[in-house]
């Protein structure tokens, strides 16, 4: 804590002082600026695309440019999972760590988890049926809510939370809700609750682990391990269920497969065990809900900022689907317009977030500079897809035609919202067709408008993820 000397050679930053590290000054910038992003966007300007950092005891460094970002991510250095919070758990009877699947396991859980997705189809459901299901539902409770009336007032960052979390959970559990089901609506207040007391760089009590039992409330922590504790008892319980009703001939989800590999000795591995499958679970529920959930968000966001983007993708769907045809997956290559949305949503959620945090597994070398062992890591997308300097014409704006070339969607080297290299996100399959699917099946059945008086703010929403601030959308049924 009290050292406020720098390791040789490592990246340039702001100064450290005793205890603090350079907390006091990034929080400053954070204040001013609005987020953590825009901060270490800022103070990448000033000392170049690799940003050294010290918060607390935690030293961390930030990337901001293309080119830093793309060493930062091809390094096998610099690939290591950071370690995970260890508090009591209670269910379990003893310590352990539950906040990500162990490092050494990492490898063949990603493995076996991207095989699962890849190959989705559990039964009768493959991806695109999952999915169909939910975007029914949500356009049934639209109308189902709009009545006999013209039109109806939604508040559209909450509208997709349910459906979203329903795809994740019906693969991994075979598990579904309803719209309003209570159980599904406390499972999501509790995420919102644990995304909004963290950042990717982890919360005020893991910078100053003393917090934990000094302040357990006002740093965060308190909340974050209850957060955990109530969705590992979810989890817990669902596994418990499955054990029980589980015909290993007929898996019927994640769940089953996976206990299929635990019976069968040869195939399973060391890493698997029931612990990592409730692991595994909460690392792609994490990851999952909110990622998917804000994306959409700042997809109808800009929907209604930009009607005339709205009017063309509608367009192209009555061509293609007519009003009544529900959109498949294997409409995509029909529906052009629409994936260029999908895309330029992509960029906007992409563009205001980080990567997850990697962790340096020996002392190595980034763009020229030491990252000694252990510390933290993490890419600044912003810079990549958001930045005057990224190569985007006029970022700020929704533009998706401009991943239209000679009539064919392309996208540049510097649009990785899914990141890539070894910890390139692992859902993105799922991300992608939930986005398409929810867009080209709203677009298809209703006009979304700026409620007038109301209009959504520019400003959006830090945290682990970020979205934009609540707003409020006029939904029309399309006749
Ligand atoms: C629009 C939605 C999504 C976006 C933009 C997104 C983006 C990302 C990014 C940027 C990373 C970090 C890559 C890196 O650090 O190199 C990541 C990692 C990850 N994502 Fe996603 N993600 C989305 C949805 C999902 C979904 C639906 C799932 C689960 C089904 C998921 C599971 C994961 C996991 C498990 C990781 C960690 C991978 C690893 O460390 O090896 N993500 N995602």
């Amino acid at each position: 804590y009290l050292d406020t000397r720098k390791p040789k050679n490592f990246p340039p930053g702001p100064k450290w002082k005793p205890f603090l590290g350079c907390a006091l000054e990034v929080a400053g910038i954070k204040k001013r600026t609005g987020s953590f992003l825009k901060a270490t966007a800022e103070l990448a300007s000033k000392h170049g695309p690799v940003l050294g950092l010290k918060v607390g005891k935690q030293k961390l460094v930030v990337v901001y440019d293309f080119q830093a970002v793309k060493e930062f991510l091809a390094s096998d250095d610099l690939a290591g999972r950071p370690f995970g919070e260890f508090y009591e758990m209670r269910t379990w009877g003893k310590r352990r760590g539950i906040l990500l699947v162990d490092e050494t396991f990492w490898h063949e859980q990603r493995r076996f988890s991207l095989r699962q997705l890849r190959e989705f189809g559990f039964g009768r459901r493959n991806m695109s049926t999952l999915i169909q299901e939910e975007t029914q539902e949500l356009v049934n409770y639209i109308f189902k809510s709009i009545h006999h009336r013209d039109s109806i007032i939604f508040e559209m960052t909450t509208l997709f939370n349910v459906h979203v979390l329903n795809t994740l959970w019906s693969m991994m559990a075979g598990v579904r809700y309803k719209h309003d089901d209570a159980k599904m609506k406390e499972l999501q207040a509790i995420l919102t609750e644990l995304f909004g007391t963290v950042s990717m760089v982890g919360a005020t009590f893991s910078h100053f682990p003393v917090l934990k039992y000094l302040a357990p409330e006002l740093s965060g922590y308190k909340i974050y391990v209850n957060a955990h504790l109530k969705i590992w008892d979810f989890l817990r319980r669902e596994l418990e269920h499955h054990k029980t009703t589980h015909d290993p001939n007929e898996p019927r989800d994640f769940m089953d497969v996976y206990l299929n590999v635990l019976k069968s000795s040869e195939e399973a591995g060391d890493s698997f065990s029931e612990e990592q499958l409730m692991a595994l679970c909460m690392d792609l529920f994490m990851a999952g809900s909110e990622t998917t959930n804000n994306s959409l968000g700042f997809a109808f966001f800009y929907l209604i900022k930009y009607p005339e983007v709205q009017k063309k993708a509608q367009m192209e769907i009555d061509a293609v689907l007519g009003k009544h045809r529900v959109p498949t997956l294997e409409d995509r290559p029909n529906l052009p317009y629409v994936e260029c949305v999908v895309l330029e949503s992509l960029r906007m959620f992409g563009g205001r977030a980080f990567t997850v945090p990697h962790r340096a597994i020996r002392d190595t070398e980034l763009c020229g500079y030491t990252i000694p062992k252990d510390v933290l890591i993490l890419a600044n997308l912003h810079g990549c897809m958001m930045d005057p300097t990224s190569g985007y014409d006029n970022p700020e704006e929704f533009v998706p035609e401009r991943y239209m070339i000679n009539g064919n969607v392309a996208v540049p080297d510097t649009f990785i919202p899914f990141g890539f290299g070894k910890h390139r996100c692992l859902g993105e399959t799922l991300a992608r067709a939930n986005l398409f699917l929810f867009i080209a099946s709203l677009l298809q059945r209703f006009t979304f408008s700026v409620v007038a008086d109301q209009p959504p703010t520019e400003e959006w929403r830090d945290g682990v993820t970020p979205g934009p601030r609540p707003f409020k959308a006029r939904v029309v049924p399309r006749v």
